[in-house]
């Protein structure tokens, strides 16, 4: 496999972890659910509110995309007010930067047809990389005008005359289960709704398509998932709601690393009881590799190991479902004691970087034996050593770096104010934890 090109130089001397800590963070809101309430707010029958919003890059990016289809979004202060796109409006000429935000990219075309005017979406260089091409064929055979000269990808233009027709479509959606959701975070507004069906090799990630499900119904929407590979959105108005952002538990994975590595503990604020975000799936990864996992009145509280990375198990797991984990997982599996494989997750070549090629190359070069195979990885013990940590304009690659950082000393992260896609001042807030 090819290693992917190696965009910017800045070095960050990832901050050891020189004992045991015992941590309790608060941590941002979740990406995936804020940008969720904002299309949804945009969408709705009145104004909404998105609390405790997300101020990140990809959240910034959707709340811009948003407004310049006409929507108004206050993003002063933590929590959102947003009044929605309004159809009749005179005509819009959007530009839309997706920058390297696949929710941007995939949930706002869907929305596009639904206004007056035409909206041109481009992003950063590798966007132009990551699929998109089935949501364009869906949306032409849903009604809805796109320009994409053939390409399947980045650059497109969606010419939008306020209304879509919808109905059924079959799309191939084994390479992001964002393709689905984005059909059916617009479909109710369509004229016929929208009847979604998967045909290919597994869905990945499904619990966002489930957190897309709740999150419809939770605003009046009748999503019909009674059959596999299959949703039906009726169509009828959404309703305006008001939406509290729960911490996003993906980005809690090397905050709770910082136990399994020190030996420490790390207790994650208002980890909720129930949840639909893929991260809840660290409760039981952790568990897995040798941590200790509780829910206590703060939040969750992991426990490292007794000599924390030296008692640190290797783990066989198929990521499918939770591909967004597999960097730290990676990332921890170099540092445990025991051989690990992470399956399932062929996918991830195509999120914010090849990342089953980036992490072999990465983790590799400090010294860990890593087989990079098509849809995993298999890691051994191996002693690692410093050096530098390259990150491909990744959020989830700083971190797997940091992680490592933590239990090795001399690693140096390029880069690492990548972590802003997800996470505002990540650095400042990782090395005040460290100090
Ligand atoms: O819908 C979402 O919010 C997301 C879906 C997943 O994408 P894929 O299905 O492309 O893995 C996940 O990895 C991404 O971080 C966020
Ligand atoms: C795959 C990811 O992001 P995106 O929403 O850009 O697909 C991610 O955050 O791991």
């Amino acid at each position: 496999m090819t290693t992917p090109a190696i965009g910017h130089t800045d070095l960050w001397p990832a901050p050891a972890a020189t004992a045991p800590v015992d941590l309790t963070v608060a941590l941002p809101g979740s990406k995936s659910l804020t940008n969720r309430a904002l299309v949804l707010a945009a969408l709705a029958d009145g104004p909404s509110v998105v609390r405790r919003a997300l101020r990140s890059r990809d959240t910034e990016l959707m709340a811009r995309a948003l407004t310049s289809l006409g929507a108004v979004v206050d993003t002063n202060g933590d929590d959102w007010s947003v009044t929605p796109l309004a159809t009749t409006a005179s005509p819009v000429a959007a530009e839309v930067d997706c920058g390297l935000a696949g929710t941007v990219m995939r949930f706002v075309p869907p929305v596009a047809g639904l206004v007056n005017g035409t909206a041109a979406f481009d992003g950063d260089p590798h966007m132009r990389n990551r699929p998109v091409g089935e949501v364009l064929v869906a949306l032409t055979a849903l009604g809805m005008r796109i320009d994409d000269e053939g390409r399947g990808s980045l650059p497109f233009t969606v010419s939008g005359n306020c209304t879509v027709p919808g109905g059924t479509v079959v799309i191939d959606a084994s390479a992001s289960s964002q393709f689905v959701s984005a059909l059916l975070l617009a479909g109710a507004r369509y004229d016929h709704g929208v009847d979604v069906r998967h045909d290919g090799k597994p869905i990945p990630s499904l619990p966002h398509i489930e957190m897309t499900i709740a999150m419809l119904r939770d605003r009046g929407v009748a999503v019909d998932d009674s059959d596999a590979n299959r949703w039906s959105v009726a169509p009828g108005p959404i309703a305006a709601h008001d939406e509290a952002i729960e911490p996003d538990l993906s980005n809690a994975a090397p905050f709770l690393a910082l136990a399994a590595v020190s030996g420490g503990a790390v207790t994650v604020r208002d980890w909720p009881a129930a949840t639909t975000q893929a991260g809840d799936a660290l409760r039981d990864l952790l568990a897995q590799m040798g941590c200790t996992v509780e829910q206590v009145t703060e939040g969750l509280r992991v426990t490292g190991p007794v000599g924390g990375r030296r008692g640190l198990l290797g783990i066989d797991a198929d990521l499918h479902d939770v591909g967004e984990l597999a960097p730290a997982i990676a990332a921890l599996c170099a540092l445990a004691s025991t051989p690990s494989h992470l399956r399932g997750i062929a996918h991830i070549r195509g999120h914010e970087t090849d990342r089953l090629a980036a992490l072999a190359a990465e983790l590799g070069g400090l010294g860990a034996d890593v087989t990079e195979h098509p849809d995993g990885l298999s890691i051994r013990p191996a002693e690692l050593s410093g050096g530098v940590f390259h990150t491909y304009a990744d959020h989830r690659m700083a971190h797997a770096g940091v992680i490592v950082g933590a239990a090795v000393s001399g690693v140096l992260v390029e880069d690492v104010a990548t972590t802003s896609k997800t996470f505002p001042d990540f650095p400042g807030f990782w090395a005040s934890l460290l100090s």
